[in-house]
């Protein structure tokens, strides 16, 4: 996965897991991270992270809705939030093995070229 960027990224598929695969350490992530405008590491290095401040309610609840229909699509689920009317924020992590695996940055590639209404 060293070397992979965000085109590829988004072109690969999630695959089930139910834990057996290695974390992607802190270096590797913090590489894959330059491929993916917006998101941040978790200071645990645990799971990745990107904020959103979009024009209104209903603006957050089309992209969250997008989103869903994604991570259902891949069978691979973040946490989403909605908070203060217009702040969402996603995080992934993969919970079989309590840390990040390629399909936390596949997610996040695929989530990335989603239309989302930010504020003006
Ligand atoms: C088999 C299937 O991939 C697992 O049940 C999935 C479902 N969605 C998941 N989503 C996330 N974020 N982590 C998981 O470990 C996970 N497990």
């Amino acid at each position: 996965m060293a070397e992979i960027n965000a085109q590829e990224l988004k072109q690969k598929h999630c695959v089930p897991c139910e834990g057996g695969v290695p974390k992607v350490d802190r270096p590797a992530a913090e590489r894959l991270l330059k491929e993916l405008p917006g998101w941040e590491l978790a200071s645990d290095g645990n799971l990745i992270r990107r904020k959103w401040t979009v024009k209104n309610f209903v603006a957050g609840m089309n992209f969250l809705s997008k989103v869903a229909d994604v991570a259902e699509a891949e069978q691979h689920h973040p946490d989403i939030h909605l908070t203060g009317y217009r702040n969402v924020s996603v995080e992934l992590m993969t919970h079989a093995i309590g840390g990040l695996s390629e399909n936390d940055f596949i997610l996040a590639a695929k989530i990335n070229d989603l239309p989302v209404e930010t504020k003006k």
